[in-house]
């Protein structure tokens, strides 16, 4: 990663929206890659997800916990091998929790309650969505509106840099933020920002942190799923 002479600041985007740049550190980044190299094989493993209208999505997708297809949630792959969905595992429902305390002030709208110890009860992280963007692989502007929890979904990246663009609740359209996403950096939005729309217009190939040894972007979406 570049070595810059002022760490770049934690910067909120929009009420409950908030990135933290180098949120996981170098060693965490190889972690986390690992497991989604493990995640990404079959059965249930990565693929290329199929839009109603006929399209396909550039980023190739894979899901823990709940299987998310356009638009909805089941147990099993049910538009690809039909093969049961990976578990979503503890800790990765822990590195959600921690990315919110983190992330968003105490108090801050839509906190507090996800910031609970298992044995309160939900609402707990118990999705995962992995997106790979390789080339010219883009996402575009949507809300996260299939979820029955206003949880804040959590965004951790890897690998390549992108722009991620963060709007507004209303449109597609203006008002929105761009926002560089480097390998390590997250995102938290979560009360007023729910269900804003955001996407990723482009990813800059060949900015990946050499050592982390990927090609490409790879996103990690943590979402609570209320059911
Ligand atoms: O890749 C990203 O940063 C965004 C992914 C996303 O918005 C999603 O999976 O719903
Ligand atoms: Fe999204």
């Amino acid at each position: 990663m570049d070595a810059e002479l002022f760490p770049r600041p934690r910067t909120t985007i929009a009420p409950g929206a908030v990135h933290v740049p180098d949120w996981l550190d170098a060693r965490a980044q190889r972690e986390l890659l690992a497991a989604c190299r493990e995640w990404a094989v079959p059965p249930a493993g990565l693929r290329t997800v199929r839009t109603p209208g006929g399209g396909t999505m550039t980023a190739r997708q894979v899901c823990l916990g709940w299987h998310w297809y356009p638009y909805g949630y089941a147990r099993t792959v049910v538009d690809g091998d039909g093969t049961p969905v990976k578990p979503f595992p503890d800790w990765l429902g822990e590195l959600g929790r921690r990315a919110v305390r983190d992330a968003l002030e105490e108090g801050a709208p839509g906190t507090v309650p996800y910031d609970e110890a298992p044995a309160t009860g939900k609402p707990l992280y118990d999705i995962a969505l992995i997106n790979f963007y390789d080339g010219d692989a883009r996402m575009g502007m949507h809300r996260d509106s299939d979820e029955e929890s206003d949880a804040p979904v959590v965004s951790l990246s890897l690998g390549d840099s992108c722009v991620f663009r963060f709007g507004n609740t209303e449109s597609r359209a203006r008002p929105y933020t761009d926002v560089e996403l480097r390998s390590g950096d997250l995102f938290v939005f979560g009360g007023p920002s729910r269900l804003a729309y955001h996407g990723v217009p482009k990813v800059h190939p060949g900015t990946a942190p050499p050592e982390l040894g990927l090609a490409g972007r790879l996103n990690v979406t943590l979402r609570v799923s209320g059911r």
